[in-house]
């Protein structure tokens, strides 16, 4: 089965509100295609504004969320808030919140599982810093990362899954990995969902990269076992328009 290409957009915490029509009238004058799955993450106070401009197939995620439903939780978002919002993404464990917010594999987990509970797509981050793949354990900390959420989520749960390998030195520091520094580790991860969970969710998790990715490297990191990009700095630029075109033409 082929896997459908994914492109995301993590605007993290930028943008004001003429950022935000200037990126939902770029994404608008854009071309989409049926083998890429495009989605943007603004900021939760942009969220609506960008869902309500957006004319064109560009799905919108959050960029974190709660486990408990509701109640005395000030400054969360639960998954029941986003879905009734219209919601359908929500990105998980990305590396910032993971070292700085100090989010653990634990809490991962449960938004995890809560989020495909309630019928959202998770795009579950996972990555080594740099000293870890200096040291030869870029694959025992995305394995453990990734056994993080196995150990909660059922077969049918990895539907609901993109993987994000975003290596931490590669994040908004130019550095990206190279084609086959990537390939091996989604390579890896592919075999890991094999071993651990099924040959058939090995084959249908999509597995996307994230980390310096730019309009200039992306043709080069469209590698068998890549399936898209995350992408940072880059989405907030007319360049995004590029790694779309790039991942349509090559995926
Ligand atoms: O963290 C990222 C996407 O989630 C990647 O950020 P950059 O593309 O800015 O390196």
């Amino acid at each position: 089965m082929a896997r459908k290409a994914f492109v995301g957009g993590n605007w993290k915490c930028n943008g004001s509100m003429a950022d935000i029509q200037r990126l939902t009238e770029m994404l608008n004058a854009g071309e989409y295609h049926d083998n890429v799955e495009v989605v943007v993450a603004p900021t939760m106070l942009h969220i609506l504004p960008v869902m309500q401009a957006l004319k064109v197939p560009v799905g919108v995620s959050a960029q974190n969320c709660y486990f408990e439903k509701s109640g005395a939780f000030t400054g969360e978002l639960s998954t029941e808030i986003l879905v009734d919002a219209g919601l359908k993404y929500v990105i998980l464990g990305h590396s910032e919140r993971r070292h700085i917010l100090k989010e653990t594999d634990e809490m991962i987990a449960k938004k995890t599982k809560k989020a495909i509970d309630s019928g959202l797509t998770v795009i579950f981050c996972i990555g080594e810093l740099k000293e870890e793949r200096e040291t030869g354990k870029t694959e025992e900390v995305c394995f453990r990362q990734m056994e993080a959420v196995r150990a909660v989520l059922s077969e049918e749960d990895w539907k609901k899954v993109v993987v994000a390998y975003e290596p931490v030195w590669a994040i908004g520091t130019g550095l990206v990995a190279t084609p086959e520094q990537a390939q091996e580790t989604h390579k890896a991860l592919r075999a890991w969902a094999a071993e651990k969970v099924s040959k058939t969710v090995a084959e249908e998790l999509r597995i996307i990269y994230g980390g310096s990715v730019k309009g200039a490297n992306a043709e080069s990191l469209c590698t068998e076992d890549i399936d898209g990009f995350l992408v940072g700095g880059a989405s907030l630029q007319p360049d995004f328009m590029n790694i779309l075109k790039v991942t349509h033409e090559k995926k």
